[in-house]
Protein backbone atom coordinates (compact mmCIF):
# COMPACT_ATOMS: atom_id res chain seq x y z
CA UNK A 1 0.00 0.00 0.00
CA UNK A 2 3.09 2.22 -0.25
CA UNK A 3 2.95 4.55 -3.80
CA UNK A 4 5.68 6.41 -5.42
CA UNK A 5 3.31 9.60 -5.14
CA UNK A 6 1.66 8.93 -1.50
CA UNK A 7 2.17 12.22 -0.85
CA UNK A 8 1.19 14.31 -3.97
CA UNK A 9 -2.23 15.65 -2.41
CA UNK A 10 -1.35 15.61 1.06
CA UNK A 11 2.35 17.44 1.05
CA UNK A 12 3.28 17.89 -2.86
CA UNK A 13 6.07 19.71 -1.66
CA UNK A 14 7.83 16.48 -0.24
CA UNK A 15 10.70 15.62 -2.83
CA UNK A 16 11.51 19.32 -3.12
CA UNK A 17 11.92 19.93 0.55
CA UNK A 18 14.26 16.82 1.17
CA UNK A 19 16.21 17.57 -1.69
CA UNK A 20 16.64 20.93 -0.74
CA UNK A 21 17.69 19.80 2.82
CA UNK A 22 19.91 17.45 1.95
CA UNK A 23 22.07 19.44 -0.56
CA UNK A 24 22.55 21.83 2.27
CA UNK A 25 23.40 19.35 4.69
CA UNK A 26 25.87 17.55 2.49
CA UNK A 27 27.39 20.42 1.27
CA UNK A 28 28.60 22.35 4.57
CA UNK A 29 28.77 18.90 6.45
CA UNK A 30 29.85 16.17 3.82
CA UNK A 31 29.95 13.04 6.31
CA UNK A 32 26.24 13.13 6.53
CA UNK A 33 26.09 11.01 3.51
CA UNK A 34 27.50 7.90 5.06
CA UNK A 35 26.30 8.96 8.02
CA UNK A 36 22.42 8.68 7.09
CA UNK A 37 23.29 5.27 5.10
CA UNK A 38 24.12 3.70 8.03
CA UNK A 39 21.32 4.55 10.23
CA UNK A 40 19.00 3.58 7.56
CA UNK A 41 20.53 0.45 7.65
CA UNK A 42 20.18 0.42 11.74
CA UNK A 43 16.51 1.37 10.99
CA UNK A 44 15.11 -0.63 8.47
CA UNK A 45 17.08 -4.31 9.77
CA UNK A 46 15.52 -4.02 13.55
CA UNK A 47 12.14 -4.07 13.07
CA UNK A 48 11.64 -2.50 9.84
CA UNK A 49 12.06 0.97 8.09
CA UNK A 50 10.08 3.06 10.91
CA UNK A 51 11.99 5.41 12.10
CA UNK A 52 12.05 3.39 15.57
CA UNK A 53 16.11 4.57 15.27
CA UNK A 54 15.47 7.77 15.93
CA UNK A 55 13.63 7.73 18.87
CA UNK A 56 15.35 9.36 22.51
CA UNK A 57 15.46 7.42 25.48
CA UNK A 58 12.94 8.53 28.61
CA UNK A 59 13.32 7.99 32.08
CA UNK A 60 11.04 4.98 31.60
CA UNK A 61 12.53 3.47 27.98
CA UNK A 62 15.80 2.63 27.08
CA UNK A 63 15.65 3.38 23.22
CA UNK A 64 17.28 1.49 20.33
CA UNK A 65 19.77 4.20 20.03
CA UNK A 66 21.23 3.94 23.03
CA UNK A 67 22.08 0.36 22.61
CA UNK A 68 25.82 -0.10 21.78
CA UNK A 69 26.19 -1.06 18.32
CA UNK A 70 23.95 2.27 17.41
CA UNK A 71 26.15 4.61 19.81
CA UNK A 72 28.45 5.31 16.99
CA UNK A 73 25.60 6.39 14.39
CA UNK A 74 27.16 9.84 13.50
CA UNK A 75 24.91 13.16 15.03
CA UNK A 76 24.48 14.19 10.97
CA UNK A 77 22.32 11.46 9.98
CA UNK A 78 19.81 12.30 12.87
CA UNK A 79 20.10 16.25 11.86
CA UNK A 80 18.87 15.67 8.59
CA UNK A 81 16.04 14.32 9.21
CA UNK A 82 15.38 16.18 11.82
CA UNK A 83 15.88 19.59 9.01
CA UNK A 84 13.96 17.76 7.02
CA UNK A 85 11.13 17.24 9.46
CA UNK A 86 10.93 21.00 10.69
CA UNK A 87 10.58 22.38 7.00
CA UNK A 88 8.04 19.79 6.30
CA UNK A 89 6.25 20.40 9.63
CA UNK A 90 5.92 24.06 8.47
CA UNK A 91 4.27 23.57 4.91
CA UNK A 92 2.19 20.25 5.87
CA UNK A 93 1.91 19.96 9.59
CA UNK A 94 1.24 16.48 10.40
CA UNK A 95 1.87 14.61 7.56
CA UNK A 96 5.31 12.71 6.50
CA UNK A 97 6.46 10.53 8.91
CA UNK A 98 9.70 10.29 9.69
CA UNK A 99 10.47 6.87 8.45
CA UNK A 100 9.78 8.54 4.69
CA UNK A 101 12.50 11.32 5.34
CA UNK A 102 14.53 9.01 6.33
CA UNK A 103 14.19 6.74 3.29
CA UNK A 104 14.23 9.16 0.85
CA UNK A 105 17.12 11.36 2.32
CA UNK A 106 19.31 7.94 2.11
CA UNK A 107 18.30 8.07 -1.64
CA UNK A 108 19.25 11.62 -2.27
CA UNK A 109 22.05 11.86 -0.28
CA UNK A 110 23.46 8.27 -2.32
CA UNK A 111 22.66 9.88 -5.84
CA UNK A 112 24.69 13.30 -4.41
CA UNK A 113 27.75 11.29 -3.69
CA UNK A 114 27.53 9.54 -7.72
CA UNK A 115 25.46 6.52 -6.45
CA UNK A 116 22.07 5.01 -8.77
CA UNK A 117 18.79 6.41 -8.48
CA UNK A 118 16.22 3.81 -7.26
CA UNK A 119 12.24 4.61 -6.18
CA UNK A 120 11.82 4.77 -2.59
CA UNK A 121 8.04 3.88 -2.36
CA UNK A 122 6.54 6.48 0.30
CA UNK A 123 3.50 5.77 3.16
CA UNK A 124 5.62 4.12 5.97
CA UNK A 125 4.38 5.44 9.47
CA UNK A 126 6.22 5.89 12.69
CA UNK A 127 6.55 3.47 14.92
CA UNK A 128 5.21 3.52 18.71
CA UNK A 129 7.91 1.85 20.11
CA UNK A 130 11.59 1.87 20.28
CA UNK A 131 13.34 -0.70 22.87
CA UNK A 132 16.88 -1.45 22.96
CA UNK A 133 16.74 -4.79 23.69
CA UNK A 134 15.11 -5.69 20.87
CA UNK A 135 18.15 -4.82 18.77
CA UNK A 136 20.13 -7.89 19.35
CA UNK A 137 20.83 -10.49 16.59
CA UNK A 138 19.19 -8.20 14.10
CA UNK A 139 22.55 -5.79 13.19
CA UNK A 140 25.91 -7.43 11.84
CA UNK A 141 29.11 -7.03 12.76
CA UNK A 142 32.21 -7.15 11.88
CA UNK A 143 33.78 -10.03 14.38
CA UNK A 144 30.96 -12.28 13.15
CA UNK A 145 31.19 -14.91 11.15
CA UNK A 146 30.12 -14.78 6.99
CA UNK A 147 27.87 -17.76 7.85
CA UNK A 148 25.54 -15.55 10.48
CA UNK A 149 25.69 -12.24 8.86
CA UNK A 150 24.53 -14.02 5.36
CA UNK A 151 22.09 -15.30 8.10
CA UNK A 152 20.76 -11.96 9.30
CA UNK A 153 20.07 -10.87 6.00
CA UNK A 154 18.24 -13.79 5.19
CA UNK A 155 16.34 -13.81 7.83
CA UNK A 156 14.90 -10.29 6.94
CA UNK A 157 14.60 -11.59 2.64
CA UNK A 158 17.63 -10.88 1.47
CA UNK A 159 19.95 -13.22 -1.21
CA UNK A 160 23.63 -13.50 -0.81
CA UNK A 161 24.43 -11.40 -3.83
CA UNK A 162 22.14 -8.48 -2.14
CA UNK A 163 23.90 -8.93 0.78
CA UNK A 164 26.96 -8.45 -0.90
CA UNK A 165 25.61 -5.19 -3.13
CA UNK A 166 24.54 -3.82 -0.08
CA UNK A 167 27.67 -4.12 1.67
CA UNK A 168 29.27 -2.20 -1.01
CA UNK A 169 27.97 0.65 0.98
CA UNK A 170 31.15 0.55 2.87
CA UNK A 171 32.23 2.39 -0.64
CA UNK A 172 32.03 5.69 1.82
CA UNK A 173 32.17 7.04 5.11
CA UNK A 174 34.45 5.22 7.68
CA UNK A 175 34.72 3.35 10.81
CA UNK A 176 36.29 3.86 14.23
CA UNK A 177 39.69 2.02 14.85
CA UNK A 178 38.15 -0.08 17.67
CA UNK A 179 35.93 -1.61 14.91
CA UNK A 180 39.15 -3.51 13.60
CA UNK A 181 42.74 -2.85 15.56
CA UNK A 182 41.76 -6.21 17.13
CA UNK A 183 42.99 -7.54 13.78
CA UNK A 184 45.89 -5.24 12.90
CA UNK A 185 46.98 -4.38 16.09
CA UNK A 186 47.35 -7.33 18.30
CA UNK A 187 49.92 -6.82 20.97
CA UNK A 188 50.09 -10.43 22.02
CA UNK A 189 51.72 -11.47 18.75
CA UNK A 190 53.77 -8.85 18.72
CA UNK A 191 52.94 -6.63 15.94
CA UNK A 192 51.65 -9.47 13.79
CA UNK A 193 47.88 -8.80 11.53
CA UNK A 194 45.27 -11.16 9.99
CA UNK A 195 46.81 -12.00 6.73
CA UNK A 196 44.72 -10.81 4.80
CA UNK A 197 45.30 -7.11 5.06
CA UNK A 198 47.87 -6.15 2.46
CA UNK A 199 51.05 -5.88 4.82
CA UNK A 200 51.59 -1.46 4.33
CA UNK A 201 47.91 -0.96 4.38
CA UNK A 202 48.03 -2.96 8.28
CA UNK A 203 51.15 -0.74 9.13
CA UNK A 204 49.45 2.19 7.63
CA UNK A 205 46.48 1.62 10.04
CA UNK A 206 48.49 0.49 13.10
CA UNK A 207 50.23 3.93 12.87
CA UNK A 208 46.88 5.48 12.45
CA UNK A 209 45.17 3.73 15.26
CA UNK A 210 48.39 3.90 17.33
CA UNK A 211 46.94 6.13 19.59
CA UNK A 212 42.89 4.61 19.26
CA UNK A 213 42.41 3.73 23.49
CA UNK A 214 43.48 7.62 24.52
CA UNK A 215 41.18 8.94 21.64
CA UNK A 216 38.47 6.79 20.83
CA UNK A 217 37.20 9.20 17.83
CA UNK A 218 40.34 8.20 15.65
CA UNK A 219 39.08 6.54 12.92
CA UNK A 220 39.84 5.15 9.00
CA UNK A 221 38.23 5.48 5.88
CA UNK A 222 36.35 2.40 4.38
CA UNK A 223 37.22 2.98 0.90
CA UNK A 224 40.96 4.34 1.53
CA UNK A 225 40.69 5.02 -2.42
CA UNK A 226 37.88 7.16 -3.03
CA UNK A 227 36.55 8.01 0.70
CA UNK A 228 33.81 10.47 -0.72
CA UNK A 229 32.81 8.97 -3.74
CA UNK A 230 29.82 6.29 -4.57
CA UNK A 231 31.77 3.76 -6.97
CA UNK A 232 32.41 0.04 -7.11
CA UNK A 233 36.01 0.86 -5.88
CA UNK A 234 35.50 -1.21 -2.86
CA UNK A 235 35.42 -3.99 -4.55
CA UNK A 236 38.13 -4.00 -6.50
CA UNK A 237 39.84 -3.30 -3.04
CA UNK A 238 39.10 -6.40 -1.54
CA UNK A 239 41.23 -8.81 -3.34
CA UNK A 240 44.06 -6.19 -2.86
CA UNK A 241 43.69 -6.87 1.08
CA UNK A 242 42.81 -3.36 1.37
CA UNK A 243 39.42 -3.74 2.39
CA UNK A 244 39.04 -2.05 6.21
CA UNK A 245 36.80 -4.78 8.62
CA UNK A 246 36.89 -8.09 9.18
CA UNK A 247 33.73 -8.88 7.66
CA UNK A 248 35.12 -6.71 4.18
CA UNK A 249 37.66 -9.04 3.91
CA UNK A 250 34.95 -12.01 4.72
CA UNK A 251 33.35 -11.51 1.43
CA UNK A 252 36.28 -11.96 -0.67
CA UNK A 253 37.46 -15.14 1.25
CA UNK A 254 34.24 -17.09 1.30
CA UNK A 255 33.56 -19.00 -1.45
CA UNK A 256 29.42 -18.17 -1.15
CA UNK A 257 30.02 -13.99 -1.47
CA UNK A 258 33.39 -14.05 -3.51
CA UNK A 259 31.66 -14.30 -7.28
CA UNK A 260 29.83 -11.03 -6.47
CA UNK A 261 32.67 -9.48 -5.09
CA UNK A 262 34.31 -10.19 -8.31
CA UNK A 263 31.46 -9.09 -10.17
CA UNK A 264 30.67 -5.76 -9.05
CA UNK A 265 34.88 -5.27 -8.80
CA UNK A 266 34.64 -5.72 -12.31
CA UNK A 267 31.58 -4.46 -13.60
CA UNK A 268 30.21 -0.90 -12.06
CA UNK A 269 27.22 -1.13 -13.56
CA UNK A 270 26.01 -4.08 -12.71
CA UNK A 271 27.52 -3.21 -8.99
CA UNK A 272 24.84 -0.31 -9.13
CA UNK A 273 21.74 -2.20 -10.59
CA UNK A 274 21.89 -4.66 -7.74
CA UNK A 275 22.67 -2.04 -5.41
CA UNK A 276 19.12 0.06 -6.20
CA UNK A 277 17.30 -2.79 -6.41
CA UNK A 278 18.35 -4.19 -3.37
CA UNK A 279 18.15 -0.69 -1.41
CA UNK A 280 14.72 -0.42 -2.52
CA UNK A 281 14.17 -3.75 -0.64
CA UNK A 282 15.35 -2.61 2.25
CA UNK A 283 13.14 0.38 2.23
CA UNK A 284 10.11 -1.80 2.54
CA UNK A 285 11.24 -4.32 5.40
CA UNK A 286 8.61 -4.24 7.57
CA UNK A 287 6.68 -1.12 6.78
CA UNK A 288 3.60 -0.22 8.52
CA UNK A 289 1.04 1.17 6.89
CA UNK A 290 -2.70 2.07 6.96
CA UNK A 291 -3.72 2.99 10.64
CA UNK A 292 -0.77 1.07 12.07
CA UNK A 293 1.87 3.61 13.78
CA UNK A 294 1.55 7.19 13.70
CA UNK A 295 2.88 10.69 12.15
CA UNK A 296 5.50 11.50 14.42
CA UNK A 297 5.10 14.78 15.24
CA UNK A 298 9.06 14.81 16.43
CA UNK A 299 11.01 12.19 15.48
CA UNK A 300 12.93 11.70 18.82
CA UNK A 301 9.52 11.10 20.40
CA UNK A 302 6.88 8.87 19.74
CA UNK A 303 3.32 10.84 20.14
C1 LIG B 1 27.79 -6.88 6.02
C2 LIG B 1 27.85 -6.58 7.27
C3 LIG B 1 28.18 -5.22 7.81
C4 LIG B 1 28.94 -4.99 8.91
C5 LIG B 1 29.58 -6.04 9.81
C6 LIG B 1 29.04 -3.55 9.08
C7 LIG B 1 29.70 -2.92 10.10
C8 LIG B 1 30.03 -1.58 10.11
C9 LIG B 1 30.86 -0.94 11.09
C10 LIG B 1 31.46 -1.60 12.32
C11 LIG B 1 31.01 0.36 10.72
C12 LIG B 1 31.83 1.43 11.44
C13 LIG B 1 30.95 2.27 12.36
C14 LIG B 1 31.77 3.25 13.14
O1 LIG B 1 32.87 2.93 13.57
O2 LIG B 1 31.28 4.37 13.35
C15 LIG B 1 30.26 0.55 9.51
C16 LIG B 1 30.17 1.72 8.82
C17 LIG B 1 29.28 1.93 7.80
N1 LIG B 1 28.36 1.01 7.32
FE1 LIG B 1 28.39 -0.97 7.65
N2 LIG B 1 28.34 -2.94 8.07
C18 LIG B 1 27.78 -3.91 7.28
C19 LIG B 1 26.95 -3.70 6.20
C20 LIG B 1 26.47 -2.46 5.83
C21 LIG B 1 25.36 -2.22 4.94
C22 LIG B 1 24.50 -3.31 4.32
C23 LIG B 1 25.22 -0.87 4.83
C24 LIG B 1 24.19 -0.05 4.09
C25 LIG B 1 23.38 -0.48 3.17
C26 LIG B 1 26.28 -0.27 5.62
C27 LIG B 1 26.53 1.08 5.70
C28 LIG B 1 27.60 1.63 6.37
C29 LIG B 1 28.07 2.99 6.18
C30 LIG B 1 27.53 3.99 5.17
C31 LIG B 1 29.12 3.18 7.08
C32 LIG B 1 29.92 4.47 7.31
C33 LIG B 1 29.26 5.28 8.39
C34 LIG B 1 29.86 6.66 8.57
O3 LIG B 1 30.81 7.03 7.88
O4 LIG B 1 29.37 7.40 9.42
N3 LIG B 1 26.99 -1.26 6.23
N4 LIG B 1 29.66 -0.65 9.16
CA1 LIG C 1 13.26 0.12 12.80
CA1 LIG D 1 34.28 4.85 -3.00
Amino acid sequence: RLSLDFYRQSCPQFSKIIQDTVTNKQITSPTTAAATLRLFLHDCLPNGCDASVLVSSTAFNRAERDHEINLSLPGDGFDVVVRAKTALELACPNTVSCADILAAATRDLVVMLGGPYYNVYLGRRDSRISKSSLIDGHLPKPAMPMSQIIEIFSSKGFTVEEMVALSGAHTIGFSHCKEFTSDIYNYSKSFQYDPQYNPRFAQGLQKACADYRNNPTLSVFNDIMTPNKFDNVYFQNLPKGLGLLKSDHGLFTDPRTRPFVEKFAADEKSFFQAFSQAMQKLSLVGVQTGRRGEIRHRCDQIN
